[in-house]
């Protein structure tokens, strides 16, 4: 993992989990360490781009579940729902695709970094709004002092790794 000051903003040491994804030994590790905290009744992967599209396709091509991106503004060509939300640094939004959760669904969603946790429970909010079942947010780095688990009480988070 590498540690970038002032990125995107001054002030902001951001945690670049890119050299992870590089390095084919620590991605396979890191998959699969995700795969175990999965929960059993796992249907559906709800993965936040962009980097939780990396991990959650390969979660979704190893043990065979459904994945389903939650992009940002302007990509979907058939937008069911959207949630707006603050960042560490800004504003931002997450689409969910048409047709994509089904009601009683049991998801999962799954990125790279828990900061602040505002993606992640913009996240959980479209799949609860679409009728899943939020049965875990799995990330591999958890940035504690943001205390992003408190947006997300009640619901299990799982995060390999945290600062
Ligand atoms: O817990 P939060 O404070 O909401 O922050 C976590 C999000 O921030 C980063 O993504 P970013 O928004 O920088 O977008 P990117 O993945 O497209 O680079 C990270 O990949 C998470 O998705
Ligand atoms: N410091 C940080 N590093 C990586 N992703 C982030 N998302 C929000 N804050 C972040």
């Amino acid at each position: 993992m590498r540690e970038v000051p002032d990125f995107p903003q001054p002030g902001v040491v951001f945690r670049d989990l890119t050299p992870v994804l590089a390095d084919p030994d620590a991605l396979r590790t890191v998959v699969d360490a995700l795969q175990d905290k999965l929960a059993e009744s796992t249907q559906l992967i709800a993965a936040i781009e962009s980097r939780g599209f990396l991990l959650g396709a390969a979660l979704g091509y190893g043990w065979r579940y459904g994945v389903v991106p939650l992009r940002k503004p302007g990509k979907l060509p058939v937008v069911a729902d959207r949630v707006s939300y603050a960042l560490e640094y800004g504003e931002a939004t997450l689409e969910l695709p048409a047709d994509a959760i089904h009601p009683g669904q049991h998801v999962v969603v799954v990125d790279d970094v828990l900061a602040t946790g505002g993606t992640a429970e913009a996240a959980c909010q479209l799949v609860e709004r679409a009728g899943g079942i939020v049965t875990g947010v799995s990330v591999v780095l958890e940035i504690t002092a943001l205390d992003g688990r408190a947006r997300l009480a009640g619901r299990e988070v799982n995060a390999l790794l945290a600062v």
